[in-house]
């Protein structure tokens, strides 16, 4: 039997399916439940995160329901029709706070909190980590390149090469949020008012079998005209004959440069701008790509590459060095039977694993003498670190290294995106959360935006905090030790 694709609510791994119906069962699918989604680990040793995702986020939960087709392949599944008749009930009726896309997220910092009724928090998990991981991932690759090529242009040529349709789809609007120029993928175009551009492939000068004919054929119909100049011989043919047309055309069109693709490319791109240059196109861009990476281009950019034009694909769009984000999903708190809501641990041995419990906010907390930012500061829900004079920020885990800052703006990184199950945040344009990414930046030492061993950027914890997850890591230990085994 085959069944239409029309939701996303079986998106989802089946446990949470299973640990919703045990909820249900035993009829405390309806407390509250509070979650968090965050990472313990930047990407790509990376020393900042950009939080993408939460377009998706919004879509998937507005739309979460159990269509009919889901109901039926679950019945055949053998799930009780009980069970399925509450399923088919259930929409999405919580409140969610997150960071804005764009923003940028360190390590063990909350990015997104779910409060809902039990069952409906544990089976959003899945897809919400699955858009999280993914966008996150991309748009912290994406920054990372973009802050090697500088003024440079950069554009995302990755979809031919992507793990499918729709990471080709969400990366390019990944990577554009974080600082890319353009994308090749003409369905991002579409759907995103991403600016898209294009060169030429070898296989229109292999149809033609001539660098010439390709040429004049592809400026007959395209004012903007950029040749890929590597077929045969880059020097010798590829751009004189690059040249020659862009000289028998004249007027008719705007000669925009030649792309390179193989090769030496910071030799040839040296060669090709003396030869452009001569020839009085200064004004042509020289377009590059081929396995590019961060390492990559800086390298080239050392050697004095005259590279105008960085096409990035396959490493950009498959993380290729990294390919996955660890986030997860952490409970945090969750209501008993007396309609109380108590905080709950995860304890590890490994003392950074350790969850911290209880709702809280982030704050940056930037320095208003020189408008960068301290670091970020992690409180309980009812704290305001503005009212502070003198904020003492302490290591989490060393709390001897400890710093206190003054002249502060605590700024709350978290926005309530729906509160009980409606939307209730104006959701910014693609263009808005460019934007507010780059400003982001701004407020970052460069210590922490270098590419290879950034500083380590501070995200400490409040003092009440800190002394919540102390005293819950001390009533576990002493419930372990009073536990008897028959
Ligand atoms: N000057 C350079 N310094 C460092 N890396 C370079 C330089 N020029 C090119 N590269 C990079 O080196 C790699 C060369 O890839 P590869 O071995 O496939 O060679 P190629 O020239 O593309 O050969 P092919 O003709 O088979 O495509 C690419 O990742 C490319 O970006
Ligand atoms: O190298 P990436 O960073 O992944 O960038 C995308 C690559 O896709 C194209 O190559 P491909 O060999 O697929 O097609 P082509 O015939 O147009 O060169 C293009 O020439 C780039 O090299
Ligand atoms: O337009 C291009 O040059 C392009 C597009 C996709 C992949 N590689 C190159």
């Amino acid at each position: 039997m085959s069944y239409t694709d029309d939701s996303l609510a079986l998106h989802t791994d089946k446990y949470q399916i299973n640990m919703a119906q045990a909820y249900w069962k035993d009829n405390i699918h309806q407390r509250k439940a509070v979650f968090e989604i965050y990472f313990r680990k930047i990407p790509f040793q990376n020393g900042y995160a950009v939080f993408a995702g939460l377009e998706r986020a919004i879509r998937y939960l507005s739309d979460f329901r159990f269509t009919e087709s889901d109901l039926a392949y679950l019945r055949e599944e053998g799930y009780a029709e009980d069970y399925l008749a509450y399923l088919a009930t259930l929409k999405f009726t919580g409140t969610v706070r997150s960071m804005q896309e764009g923003e940028l997220v360190f390590a063990n910092e909350p990015i997104m909190r779910i409060e809902a009724p039990l069952a409906e928090a544990q089976l959003i998990e899945t897809a919400l980590l699955n858009i999280v991981n993914f966008q996150t991932l991309i748009a912290t690759k994406a920054s990372r390149i973009k802050q090697v090529i500088g003024d440079g242009i950069s554009m995302e040529f990755g979809t031919r090469r992507a793990q499918e349709m729709d990471a080709a789809i969400w990366g390019a609007r990944a990577s554009y949020l974080a600082g890319f120029e353009a994308t090749s993928n003409v369905r991002a175009g579409k759907l995103f008012g991403i600016p898209t551009v294009g060169t030429h492939a070898h296989a229109m000068v292999q149809a033609y079998r001539d660098e010439y004919m390709a040429f004049r054929k592809y400026a007959e119909c395209h004012k903007d005209c950029v040749f890929l100049v590597d077929t045969y011989d880059t020097l010798k043919s590829g751009v004189p004959t690059a040249i020659q047309v862009a000289r028998e055309f004249g007027d008719k069109i705007n000669f925009m440069g030649i792309r390179l693709d193989s090769g030496d490319l910071a030799y040839l791109s040296k060669e090709a701008r003396k030869m452009l240059d001569e020839a009085g196109f200064p004004n042509a861009k020289i377009y590059a790509t081929n396995d590019l990476d961060e390492l990559t281009i800086m390298n080239l950019k050392a050697q004095g590459a005259k590279i105008d034009v960085w096409g990035v694909g396959t490493k950009l769009i498959t993380a290729y060095d990294q390919p996955a984000l660890g986030a997860v999903y952490k409970l945090i708190s969750i209501e008993d039977e007396h309609g109380e809501m108590i905080d709950t641990i995860k304890i590890s041995s490994n003392p950074e694993k350790i969850t911290t419990p209880g709702r809280k906010r982030v704050f940056r907390i930037i320095n208003r003498a020189n408008h960068k930012s301290e670091g970020d500061y992690i409180a309980l829900e009812n704290e305001d670190p503005q009212h502070e004079e003198r904020l003492k920020m302490f290591h989490p885990v060393h709390t001897h290294i400890a710093k206190f800052v003054t002249n502060f703006e605590a700024r709350e990184l978290h926005r309530i995106i729906f509160e009980d199950g409606n939307l209730v945040y104006p959701v910014p344009t693609l263009q808005e959360i460019r934007e507010f990414a780059a400003e982001n930046l701004n407020v970052l030492w460069d210590e922490y935006k270098r590419l290879l061993n950034p500083a380590e950027y501070p995200v400490d914890l409040s003092q009440a905090c800190w002394n919540n997850k102390m005293r819950l890591i001390e009533e576990v230990q002493q419930k372990v030790s009073e536990r008897t085994w028959a």
